[in-house]
């Protein structure tokens, strides 16, 4: 009788009615995997209940709603949409000033309508936004940027603020 490793804190091991397969469940964020895990379910941004984050969106001709205040009908290409988020990441990373220089960035050139607020979205919980956004956001320290995030909106920078 294999006297297997204990796991880590927080996930119980579980088994597939579907495949008959065994499977992890993290009993602090409600996710499962069928790996089994190394970790602490007790992870960084496991447990936390809400952030706050500013975010900016380039919408390009492949977004679920290609309009914003900006532009009545976006056709630019995911690729250049991309570019122009590399080119904002360029400036943020290099701003003394992150967190109002996003905000001024998010007010001119966000396609979301957030922007008239800085990009600020106000405080989330887990399964409030899309989940890449969600997972990127969650990831995050406080005063830390996201890399380029991609979701049906469009290409996202995130940086979050509480
Ligand atoms: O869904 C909204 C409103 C978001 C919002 C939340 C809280 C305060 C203010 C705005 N705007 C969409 C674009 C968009 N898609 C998103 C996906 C994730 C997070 C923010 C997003 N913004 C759009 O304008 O098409």
């Amino acid at each position: 009788m294999s006297s297997e490793n204990p796991l880590p804190a927080g996930w119980e091991k579980r088994q597939s009615r579907t495949n008959d397969r065994v499977y992890y469940f993290n009993t602090a964020t409600g996710v499962s995997q069928w790996d089994r895990p190394e970790a602490s379910a007790f992870g960084k941004g496991s447990d936390l209940k809400s952030v706050q984050c500013l975010h900016l969106l380039v919408k390009h001709e492949g977004s679920r709603n290609p309009s914003s205040w900006r532009s009545d009908h976006i056709t630019r290409s995911k690729e250049d949409a991309i570019n122009i988020l590399k080119n904002y990441e360029r400036e943020l990373r290099d701003a003394s000033n992150i967190e109002g220089k996003f905000r001024d960035l998010a007010k001119q050139f966000s396609d979301c309508s957030s922007a008239k607020r800085g990009g600020d979205l106000g405080p989330f919980e887990r399964r409030q936004m899309q989940k890449p956004f969600e997972d990127a956001s969650f990831a995050l320290e406080v005063g830390e940027m996201s890399p380029i995030v991609d979701t049906s909106s469009g290409v996202h920078l995130i940086y979050r603020i509480k």
